[in-house]
Protein backbone atom coordinates (compact mmCIF):
# COMPACT_ATOMS: atom_id res chain seq x y z
CA UNK A 1 0.00 0.00 0.00
CA UNK A 2 1.46 3.15 -1.26
CA UNK A 3 1.23 6.34 1.50
CA UNK A 4 0.91 9.62 0.51
CA UNK A 5 0.51 12.77 1.94
CA UNK A 6 -2.29 15.45 0.11
CA UNK A 7 -1.50 18.69 1.15
CA UNK A 8 -3.88 21.65 -0.69
CA UNK A 9 -4.65 25.25 -0.41
CA UNK A 10 -8.15 25.60 0.30
CA UNK A 11 -7.89 29.54 -0.95
CA UNK A 12 -6.53 28.88 -4.35
CA UNK A 13 -8.33 30.11 -7.42
CA UNK A 14 -11.26 30.00 -7.74
CA UNK A 15 -12.07 26.77 -4.90
CA UNK A 16 -12.67 24.17 -7.88
CA UNK A 17 -11.01 21.58 -5.06
CA UNK A 18 -13.67 21.93 -2.83
CA UNK A 19 -16.33 20.42 -4.50
CA UNK A 20 -14.34 17.35 -6.09
CA UNK A 21 -12.13 16.78 -2.49
CA UNK A 22 -13.89 13.84 -1.58
CA UNK A 23 -14.13 12.55 -5.29
CA UNK A 24 -10.40 12.82 -5.63
CA UNK A 25 -9.97 11.32 -1.77
CA UNK A 26 -11.99 8.15 -3.28
CA UNK A 27 -9.77 7.84 -6.24
CA UNK A 28 -6.23 7.78 -4.21
CA UNK A 29 -7.77 5.29 -1.85
CA UNK A 30 -9.41 2.68 -4.73
CA UNK A 31 -5.96 3.46 -6.42
CA UNK A 32 -4.88 1.55 -3.09
CA UNK A 33 -2.97 4.48 -0.96
CA UNK A 34 -3.27 5.20 2.51
CA UNK A 35 -3.62 9.60 2.66
CA UNK A 36 -3.07 11.80 4.85
CA UNK A 37 -4.53 15.19 4.17
CA UNK A 38 -2.96 18.70 5.34
CA UNK A 39 -4.78 21.79 4.21
CA UNK A 40 -2.83 24.48 4.25
CA UNK A 41 -2.94 27.31 7.27
CA UNK A 42 -1.23 29.82 5.72
CA UNK A 43 1.50 31.13 3.97
CA UNK A 44 4.37 29.41 3.52
CA UNK A 45 2.50 26.24 5.66
CA UNK A 46 2.98 23.92 2.58
CA UNK A 47 6.61 24.55 2.84
CA UNK A 48 6.92 24.24 6.34
CA UNK A 49 5.06 20.72 6.55
CA UNK A 50 7.11 19.60 3.48
CA UNK A 51 10.59 20.13 5.14
CA UNK A 52 9.65 18.72 8.36
CA UNK A 53 7.41 15.44 7.62
CA UNK A 54 8.80 12.74 9.15
CA UNK A 55 6.93 9.91 8.18
CA UNK A 56 8.20 8.04 4.98
CA UNK A 57 5.54 8.76 2.35
CA UNK A 58 5.67 7.37 -1.16
CA UNK A 59 4.40 10.07 -3.03
CA UNK A 60 3.74 13.96 -1.80
CA UNK A 61 0.55 15.00 -3.55
CA UNK A 62 -0.42 18.28 -3.87
CA UNK A 63 -3.14 21.06 -4.79
CA UNK A 64 -2.95 24.61 -5.15
CA UNK A 65 -1.65 26.74 -7.71
CA UNK A 66 1.75 27.99 -8.80
CA UNK A 67 2.42 29.13 -5.23
CA UNK A 68 1.93 25.71 -3.25
CA UNK A 69 3.59 23.83 -6.02
CA UNK A 70 6.79 26.21 -5.29
CA UNK A 71 6.55 25.61 -1.49
CA UNK A 72 6.32 21.99 -1.68
CA UNK A 73 9.20 21.82 -4.18
CA UNK A 74 10.95 24.23 -2.09
CA UNK A 75 10.44 21.83 1.06
CA UNK A 76 11.32 18.73 -0.62
CA UNK A 77 14.51 20.28 -2.14
CA UNK A 78 15.55 21.73 1.29
CA UNK A 79 14.83 18.35 2.89
CA UNK A 80 17.56 16.85 0.88
CA UNK A 81 14.27 14.04 0.11
CA UNK A 82 13.60 12.96 -3.24
CA UNK A 83 9.75 12.20 -2.27
CA UNK A 84 7.89 12.37 -5.77
CA UNK A 85 6.20 14.90 -5.77
CA UNK A 86 2.18 14.68 -7.57
CA UNK A 87 0.06 18.23 -8.62
CA UNK A 88 -3.18 18.99 -8.80
CA UNK A 89 -3.67 22.04 -10.28
CA UNK A 90 -6.38 24.48 -8.92
CA UNK A 91 -4.47 28.01 -9.36
CA UNK A 92 -5.48 30.44 -11.35
CA UNK A 93 -3.17 29.95 -14.56
CA UNK A 94 -1.36 26.45 -13.69
CA UNK A 95 1.27 27.56 -16.22
CA UNK A 96 4.17 25.12 -15.07
CA UNK A 97 1.23 22.24 -15.43
CA UNK A 98 0.30 23.33 -18.78
CA UNK A 99 4.08 22.79 -19.75
CA UNK A 100 3.97 19.29 -18.53
CA UNK A 101 0.83 18.08 -19.57
CA UNK A 102 -0.89 17.96 -16.10
CA UNK A 103 -4.49 17.37 -16.87
CA UNK A 104 -6.66 20.34 -16.04
CA UNK A 105 -9.65 18.06 -15.12
CA UNK A 106 -9.17 17.12 -11.39
CA UNK A 107 -9.43 13.69 -11.53
CA UNK A 108 -7.77 12.82 -14.10
CA UNK A 109 -4.81 15.27 -12.58
CA UNK A 110 -5.14 13.16 -8.82
CA UNK A 111 -5.02 9.74 -11.14
CA UNK A 112 -1.54 11.00 -13.14
CA UNK A 113 -0.79 11.99 -9.30
CA UNK A 114 -0.79 8.54 -8.23
CA UNK A 115 -0.60 6.23 -11.26
CA UNK A 116 1.39 7.97 -13.54
CA UNK A 117 5.28 7.94 -14.20
CA UNK A 118 7.76 9.77 -12.41
CA UNK A 119 9.60 12.93 -14.50
CA UNK A 120 12.96 14.05 -13.45
CA UNK A 121 12.41 17.70 -14.07
CA UNK A 122 15.27 20.33 -13.57
CA UNK A 123 14.78 22.75 -11.10
CA UNK A 124 16.24 26.40 -10.12
CA UNK A 125 18.33 27.16 -6.92
CA UNK A 126 18.05 31.04 -6.47
CA UNK A 127 20.91 31.96 -3.78
CA UNK A 128 19.36 29.83 -0.79
CA UNK A 129 16.42 29.57 -2.54
CA UNK A 130 14.72 27.09 -5.44
CA UNK A 131 12.33 27.74 -7.88
CA UNK A 132 10.42 25.37 -9.95
CA UNK A 133 9.75 26.98 -13.02
CA UNK A 134 10.41 30.58 -13.34
CA UNK A 135 12.45 33.48 -11.49
CA UNK A 136 11.96 36.86 -13.38
CA UNK A 137 12.27 40.53 -12.49
CA UNK A 138 10.73 44.13 -14.36
CA UNK A 139 7.73 44.82 -16.11
CA UNK A 140 4.80 42.53 -15.33
CA UNK A 141 6.28 40.12 -12.98
CA UNK A 142 4.85 41.58 -9.96
CA UNK A 143 1.76 41.45 -11.10
CA UNK A 144 0.90 37.74 -9.95
CA UNK A 145 1.49 38.31 -6.37
CA UNK A 146 0.89 41.76 -6.10
CA UNK A 147 -3.05 40.98 -7.76
CA UNK A 148 -5.22 40.74 -5.07
CA UNK A 149 -6.56 36.98 -3.49
CA UNK A 150 -10.37 37.75 -3.90
CA UNK A 151 -9.71 39.45 -7.32
CA UNK A 152 -8.05 36.82 -8.66
CA UNK A 153 -10.65 34.32 -7.18
CA UNK A 154 -13.03 36.01 -8.40
CA UNK A 155 -12.05 37.01 -12.50
CA UNK A 156 -9.10 34.32 -12.70
CA UNK A 157 -6.96 35.12 -15.04
CA UNK A 158 -8.92 38.54 -16.48
CA UNK A 159 -7.36 39.64 -13.47
CA UNK A 160 -3.39 39.40 -14.48
CA UNK A 161 -4.46 41.19 -17.60
CA UNK A 162 -6.12 43.63 -16.12
CA UNK A 163 -3.70 44.72 -13.89
CA UNK A 164 -0.58 43.99 -16.42
CA UNK A 165 -2.56 46.53 -18.76
CA UNK A 166 -2.31 49.32 -15.87
CA UNK A 167 1.49 48.90 -16.11
CA UNK A 168 2.38 49.96 -19.14
CA UNK A 169 2.49 53.73 -18.26
CA UNK A 170 4.69 53.22 -15.77
CA UNK A 171 8.19 50.85 -16.32
CA UNK A 172 10.92 50.74 -13.83
CA UNK A 173 14.15 49.71 -15.84
CA UNK A 174 17.56 47.97 -13.98
CA UNK A 175 20.64 48.26 -14.82
CA UNK A 176 22.19 44.97 -14.68
CA UNK A 177 25.51 43.27 -15.23
CA UNK A 178 24.72 39.32 -16.27
CA UNK A 179 27.11 36.47 -16.49
CA UNK A 180 26.31 33.53 -18.12
CA UNK A 181 28.31 30.39 -18.69
CA UNK A 182 31.42 32.94 -19.27
CA UNK A 183 29.91 35.34 -21.14
CA UNK A 184 28.42 38.66 -19.75
CA UNK A 185 26.47 41.48 -20.84
CA UNK A 186 25.76 44.96 -19.04
CA UNK A 187 23.23 46.85 -20.33
CA UNK A 188 19.57 49.14 -18.83
CA UNK A 189 16.87 45.96 -18.57
CA UNK A 190 12.82 46.54 -17.79
CA UNK A 191 12.12 42.95 -17.99
CA UNK A 192 13.87 39.40 -17.13
CA UNK A 193 13.01 35.50 -16.68
CA UNK A 194 14.69 32.62 -16.51
CA UNK A 195 12.48 30.04 -17.18
CA UNK A 196 11.86 26.20 -17.61
CA UNK A 197 8.59 26.45 -18.41
CA UNK A 198 6.41 27.14 -22.12
CA UNK A 199 3.86 29.13 -20.58
CA UNK A 200 4.19 31.83 -17.87
CA UNK A 201 1.28 34.15 -17.19
CA UNK A 202 -1.08 32.14 -18.99
CA UNK A 203 0.83 33.08 -22.10
CA UNK A 204 1.71 30.22 -24.31
CA UNK A 205 5.29 30.44 -26.09
CA UNK A 206 5.87 33.85 -25.71
CA UNK A 207 8.82 33.13 -23.80
CA UNK A 208 10.66 29.61 -23.05
CA UNK A 209 10.11 28.61 -26.98
CA UNK A 210 12.73 26.10 -27.13
CA UNK A 211 12.46 25.16 -23.08
CA UNK A 212 13.36 21.22 -22.75
CA UNK A 213 12.38 20.27 -18.52
CA UNK A 214 15.36 18.03 -17.93
CA UNK A 215 18.42 19.16 -20.51
CA UNK A 216 19.92 21.23 -17.62
CA UNK A 217 19.15 24.83 -19.28
CA UNK A 218 17.39 27.43 -19.15
CA UNK A 219 16.20 29.96 -20.90
CA UNK A 220 16.66 33.17 -20.41
CA UNK A 221 14.93 36.51 -21.79
CA UNK A 222 16.44 40.02 -20.87
CA UNK A 223 14.44 42.84 -22.78
CA UNK A 224 16.65 46.40 -23.29
CA UNK A 225 14.90 49.20 -21.77
CA UNK A 226 13.21 51.03 -24.27
CA UNK A 227 13.84 54.73 -24.99
CA UNK A 228 11.32 56.20 -26.49
CA UNK A 229 7.59 54.97 -27.59
CA UNK A 230 8.71 53.47 -30.95
CA UNK A 231 10.83 51.28 -29.21
CA UNK A 232 8.71 49.78 -27.03
CA UNK A 233 6.76 49.32 -29.95
CA UNK A 234 9.16 47.06 -31.59
CA UNK A 235 9.70 45.52 -28.36
CA UNK A 236 6.03 44.38 -27.88
CA UNK A 237 5.81 43.67 -31.60
CA UNK A 238 8.84 41.51 -31.36
CA UNK A 239 7.67 39.55 -28.10
CA UNK A 240 4.01 39.29 -30.10
CA UNK A 241 5.59 37.73 -33.21
CA UNK A 242 7.64 35.25 -31.28
CA UNK A 243 11.06 36.88 -33.01
CA UNK A 244 13.61 35.27 -30.60
CA UNK A 245 16.54 37.77 -30.88
CA UNK A 246 16.28 41.74 -31.89
CA UNK A 247 17.87 45.07 -30.99
CA UNK A 248 16.28 45.21 -27.90
CA UNK A 249 15.92 41.29 -26.94
CA UNK A 250 18.09 39.02 -25.71
CA UNK A 251 17.45 35.46 -25.50
CA UNK A 252 20.20 32.91 -24.09
CA UNK A 253 20.28 29.44 -22.50
CA UNK A 254 22.43 29.04 -19.90
CA UNK A 255 22.92 26.51 -16.79
CA UNK A 256 24.18 28.95 -14.73
CA UNK A 257 23.80 32.72 -14.54
CA UNK A 258 24.44 35.70 -12.44
CA UNK A 259 22.88 39.36 -12.05
CA UNK A 260 24.88 41.98 -10.57
CA UNK A 261 23.37 45.66 -10.18
CA UNK A 262 23.61 48.44 -7.80
CA UNK A 263 20.26 48.27 -6.50
CA UNK A 264 18.23 45.95 -4.97
CA UNK A 265 15.44 44.23 -7.69
CA UNK A 266 12.92 42.80 -6.56
CA UNK A 267 12.37 39.51 -8.03
CA UNK A 268 9.49 37.03 -8.45
CA UNK A 269 9.64 33.13 -8.26
CA UNK A 270 7.23 31.34 -9.53
CA UNK A 271 5.00 34.24 -9.46
CA UNK A 272 5.29 35.02 -5.59
CA UNK A 273 7.43 37.37 -4.14
CA UNK A 274 10.79 36.09 -3.75
CA UNK A 275 12.82 39.33 -2.02
CA UNK A 276 14.88 42.29 -3.25
CA UNK A 277 19.06 41.67 -4.07
CA UNK A 278 21.78 43.38 -5.74
CA UNK A 279 23.39 39.97 -6.29
CA UNK A 280 21.50 36.77 -7.21
CA UNK A 281 23.02 33.54 -8.29
CA UNK A 282 20.93 31.20 -10.45
CA UNK A 283 21.96 27.52 -11.13
CA UNK A 284 19.80 24.47 -12.70
CA UNK A 285 19.91 21.58 -10.85
CA UNK A 286 18.99 19.06 -13.62
CA UNK A 287 16.53 16.41 -12.94
CA UNK A 288 16.07 16.88 -9.18
CA UNK A 289 12.38 17.13 -9.19
CA UNK A 290 10.80 14.11 -9.67
CA UNK A 291 7.31 15.01 -10.54
CA UNK A 292 4.41 12.63 -11.24
CA UNK A 293 2.91 13.11 -14.93
CA UNK A 294 0.38 11.22 -16.95
CA UNK A 295 1.90 7.74 -18.28
CA UNK A 296 1.24 8.80 -21.90
CA UNK A 297 2.78 12.27 -21.96
CA UNK A 298 6.02 11.12 -19.69
CA UNK A 299 8.30 9.35 -22.74
CA UNK A 300 6.89 13.02 -24.61
CA UNK A 301 8.54 15.28 -21.93
CA UNK A 302 12.03 13.19 -22.25
CA UNK A 303 14.95 15.36 -23.44
CA UNK A 304 15.74 14.31 -26.82
CA UNK A 305 18.98 12.59 -26.37
CA UNK A 306 17.64 10.62 -23.54
CA UNK A 307 15.25 9.49 -25.48
CA UNK A 308 17.64 8.44 -28.20
CA UNK A 309 19.68 6.55 -25.39
CA UNK A 310 16.67 4.94 -23.97
CA UNK A 311 15.82 4.06 -27.66
CA UNK A 312 19.34 2.45 -27.67
CA UNK A 313 18.99 0.62 -24.38
CA UNK A 314 15.77 -0.87 -25.52
CA UNK A 315 16.93 -2.16 -28.90
CA UNK A 316 19.74 -3.60 -27.15
CA UNK A 317 17.58 -5.39 -24.88
CA UNK A 318 15.21 -6.68 -27.67
CA UNK A 319 18.11 -7.90 -29.69
CA UNK A 320 19.39 -9.79 -26.34
CA UNK A 321 15.99 -11.44 -26.43
CA UNK A 322 16.47 -12.44 -29.29
CA UNK A 323 19.76 -14.00 -28.99
CA UNK A 324 18.46 -15.81 -25.90
CA UNK A 325 16.17 -17.47 -28.74
CA UNK A 326 18.76 -19.39 -30.32
N1 LIG B 1 -4.89 29.01 4.52
C1 LIG B 1 -4.21 29.96 3.87
N2 LIG B 1 -4.43 31.27 4.12
C2 LIG B 1 -3.78 32.25 3.45
N3 LIG B 1 -2.83 32.03 2.50
C3 LIG B 1 -2.56 30.75 2.20
C4 LIG B 1 -3.23 29.65 2.86
N4 LIG B 1 -2.75 28.50 2.35
C5 LIG B 1 -1.81 28.86 1.43
N5 LIG B 1 -1.69 30.20 1.35
C6 LIG B 1 -0.80 30.99 0.46
O1 LIG B 1 -1.50 31.44 -0.69
C7 LIG B 1 -0.53 31.79 -1.69
C8 LIG B 1 -1.09 31.58 -3.10
O2 LIG B 1 -1.44 30.25 -3.26
P1 LIG B 1 -1.55 29.50 -4.65
O3 LIG B 1 -0.46 29.84 -5.56
O4 LIG B 1 -1.76 28.07 -4.28
O5 LIG B 1 -2.95 30.00 -5.25
P2 LIG B 1 -3.30 31.16 -6.28
O6 LIG B 1 -2.50 32.37 -5.96
O7 LIG B 1 -4.78 31.30 -6.28
O8 LIG B 1 -2.86 30.53 -7.66
P3 LIG B 1 -1.91 31.16 -8.77
O9 LIG B 1 -0.52 31.12 -8.17
O10 LIG B 1 -2.07 30.28 -9.95
O11 LIG B 1 -2.43 32.54 -8.98
C9 LIG B 1 0.68 30.91 -1.39
O12 LIG B 1 1.78 31.76 -1.16
C10 LIG B 1 0.33 30.19 -0.10
O13 LIG B 1 1.39 30.17 0.84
Amino acid sequence: MKKILFIYNPNAGKGLLKPKLSDIVDLFVKSGCEVVIYPTQSYHDAYKKVKRYEEDYDIVVCSGGDGTLDEVVTGMMKRGGKTPVGYIPTGTTNDFANSLHIPKDLLSAADAAVNGKPFHCDIGQFNDDYFVYVAAFGLFTDVSYQTKQEMKNMLGHLAYVMEGAKRLFDIPSYHVRVEYDGNDIEDDFVFCSVTNSRSMGGFRNMFGHEVEFDDGEFEVTLVRSPKNLLEMQSIVTSLMSKEKNSDYIYNIKAREISFESLEEIPWTLDGEFGGEFDKVRIQNRQQELCIMVPEEKAYELIHHPYKESLKRRALEELDEEEEKKF
